[in-house]
């Protein structure tokens, strides 16, 4: 069962380049349109992980239903997906339609506004999944296109587009990055035994589903606790091809010299301390490779605004419970993955996902919203984000 609103269907009938659609396919022009927007969803996730600042965007152009050119945007500072569309499609864009999950830009960016680019190729109409955010185009883009006379339809699967970009949605309205919080805990609350044992809680499945996870988030966190006792790869093992930059907040700089996490040939670390850290461990972290980076006050908060500043769109927090909970109180988690095994395994001081957040009433509790639920093999997935009053 999925009953994610974070994964969409993938769609297997979708038309492919240059094909004709026929007509049993869909029953009319809107499930067409869900039908094409899908695809440029599609089209988007090829850059899964890579585009950020830049939203995940892909575009199709279609002409008496046969796609002319299909387009996705490769990375910040690369044209925008529309820009690939036309050039695929060439003079065949004149009098088309033409699909893209987020709506045309109309401004003067690293690249040209797209809204101009599509009004000179001669398109009749654009089909938009949902409005940009960005206070630079809001609106702008879908009101230049009709200005010139082109049609415009906004929303087309917008829940799905939105869901795609929550990252880039959050950045933009909050200037931080969207933080989640995933764990994998035991059916009685335990991420570890009581001797800090944990490998493995879920099954291979839940775990690659973690794996993919990574790969479209642009940054995991975690503490000095988790190198020491789990000794992490923090990779997307190979599952897609990026990988988050590995980041370990440690104070103290109290960590082994040999992790997996030094070696930075697969994938960047970056070492979080605090000013007066000892010089000599960091001078060996950078001469393996790892950048060191000292904050006069290291903090869930700080972190954040430092990744907000690099670019970055989506945080995972891969952490133990105390910083998980400082994390949540300093409203640096948004959204929770929690996988949980089917599994007990007791003990009184084995570890939990979340830490001390000072409540002493049930009715402070965090109660998760947009909640949803999915089973992978014998364990289970529940997605949720956090409610605003924190955040
Ligand atoms: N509609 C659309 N398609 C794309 O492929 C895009 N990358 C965007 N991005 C929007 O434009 C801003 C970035 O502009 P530059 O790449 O710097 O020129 C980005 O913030 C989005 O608002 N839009
Ligand atoms: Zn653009």
């Amino acid at each position: 069962m999925d009953n994610s609103p974070g994964f969409s269907p993938t769609p297997a009938s979708l038309p492919q380049d240059s094909q004709i659609v026929e007509q049993p396919l869909v029953n009319d022009i809107n499930e067409f349109d869900s039908l094409i927007m899908l695809r440029c969803l599609e089209l988007a996730r090829t850059a899964l992980g890579r585009t950020s600042p830049n939203p995940l965007v892909g575009a199709v152009v279609v002409q008496n239903g046969q796609i002319l050119g299909e387009g996705f945007h490769p990375c910040a500072g690369e044209p925008h997906a529309e820009v690939f569309a036309l050039r695929a499609a060439g003079a065949g864009a004149r009098g088309s339609t033409v699909y893209v999950n987020l709506e045309p830009c109309n401004h003067y960016g690293r690249t040209p506004p797209c809204s101009e680019g599509l009004i000179n190729a001669g398109v009749s109409k654009v089909v938009v999944g949902m409005v940009d955010p960005n206070p630079l185009v809001a609106g702008r883009g879908i009101a230049r296109l009709r200005d010139a006379g082109i049609e415009v339809v906004v929303g087309v699967e917008e829940a799905a587009c939105r869901r795609l970009n929550e990252g880039f949605i959050h950045r933009i309205l909050y200037q931080r990055p969207l933080g989640i919080l995933k764990y994998a805990m035991t059916l009685d609350g335990k991420i570890a035994t009581t001797t800090g044992h944990s490998a493995w809680i879920t099954n291979k499945d839940a775990r690659t589903q973690v794996h993919c996870l990574r790969a479209a988030c642009d940054a995991v966190i975690v503490g000095g606790n988790t190198v020491r006792k789990d000794n992490p790869y923090l990779t997307s093992h190979q599952v897609e091809a990026h990988n988050p930059l590995r980041v370990v907040m440690s104070r103290s700089l109290n960590l082994p010299e040999q992790a997996r996490l030094w070696d930075t040939q697969e994938a960047a670390t970056l070492v979080l301390t605090q000013v007066g850290s000892s010089q000599t461990f960091q001078k060996m972290l950078w001469e393996k490779g790892v950048e060191v980076l000292e904050f006069s006050s290291l903090t869930p908060e700080t972190v954040m605004t430092h990744l907000y500043e690099r670019g970055f769109c989506s945080v995972l927090w891969e952490c133990g419970g105390v910083l998980a909970a400082n994390a949540i109180a300093q409203g640096a988690v948004q959204k929770i993955m929690a996988f949980i095994a089917p599994k007990i395994i007791g003990g009184d001081h084995a570890p939990t996902p979340v830490g001390d957040l000072g409540f002493t009433n049930m009715t402070e509790a965090l109660t998760l919203e947009r909640l949803s639920w999915r089973v992978i093999g014998d364990d289970c997935l529940v997605e949720g984000y956090l409610p605003r009053v924190i955040n």
